[in-house]
């Protein structure tokens, strides 16, 4: 069988005397999508910020399709095949969709040498423009990234971290701030990507309509430390993590 495509062995991560991530292991298989959910505080963040080597864990490791990638860079993760989106969107407001999604591409190809003095475009407003399509924002191509509706906007985000053809991406709550019809959209068109390319996706997220209905495998943190972990249908009747949720706020 082939390696997870990430494997997180044994990670802790403290601030001071806090305990935010503790001994957390699991593994991510080619394909899933994971959620990884839990009350305020229960260190999601920091735990996605170990793996994406924005923050070094006390102890433990993260493996990528085999590979130990712990502490390195978010430019080094990319080259591995690991994008992100973030919770604050990283669209250039300014910008049109397709100058956006076009710059998210050139930040994926090749040497800073090869970008300045290769081809100007290299194909990428194609595969921009493919992009655009498969988010159905086709008739926003030409506006103004800033001008778009929230909702909007963490389509073109998504759109920009596939543009590497990641085989990982961890998304850093997607559905906050976005209204229902725009959550159905979202939803629809990650399941959709991830049906079509395989793409392994993370996802932390508090809306938990949105997690239990995208999600195929569920991990819950509570203080730090993993205290359930199963199918959605599984975590909503698990009683422990009903009480983490209650006890937690
Ligand atoms: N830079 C930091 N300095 C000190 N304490 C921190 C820092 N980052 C996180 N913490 C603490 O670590 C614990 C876990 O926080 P973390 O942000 O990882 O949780 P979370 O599950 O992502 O929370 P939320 O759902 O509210 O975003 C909390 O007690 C938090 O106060």
């Amino acid at each position: 069988m082939s390696a997870p495509v990430l494997s997180v062995r044994n990670i802790s991560r403290s601030f001071g005397g806090i305990r935010a991530v503790r001994d957390v292991s699991f593994d991510v298989q080619k394909g899933e999508i994971l959620g990884l959910i839990g009350p305020n505080g229960s260190g999601k963040s920091t735990l996605f910020n170990c793996i994406l080597g924005q923050l070094p864990p006390d102890a433990g490791r993260v493996e990528v399709n085999g590979k130990t990638v712990t502490g390195m860079r978010a430019s080094s993760l990319n080259r591995l095949g690991v994008g992100r989106t973030f919770q604050q969107l990283s669209v250039f407001p300014q910008m049109t969709v397709l100058d956006n999604i076009i710059l998210a591409g050139q930040e994926h190809h090749g040497t800073m040498a090869s970008r300045l003095f290769g081809p100007s475009d290299a194909g990428l407003t194609e595969a921009a423009d493919q992009m655009i399509a498969f988010f159905r924002l086709t008739h926003l191509r030409d506006t103004i990234a800033g001008s778009l509706s929230f909702g909007q906007q963490k389509l073109v985000d998504a759109a920009m971290a596939f543009m590497a053809g990641p085989s990982l991406v961890l998304l850093d709550e997607p559905a906050g701030g976005v209204n229902l019809t725009m959550l159905g959209s979202l939803k629809e068109r990650l399941t959709a990507y991830n049906a079509e390319h395989g793409t392994t996706f993370v996802v932390i997220e508090h809306n938990m309509e949105f997690v239990m209905s995208l999600c195929t495998r569920i991990i819950v943190l509570a203080e730090g430390a993993i205290i359930a972990e199963g199918t959605p249908e599984d975590i909503r009747s698990n009683q422990t993590v009903i009480d983490a949720y209650l006890g937690g706020g």
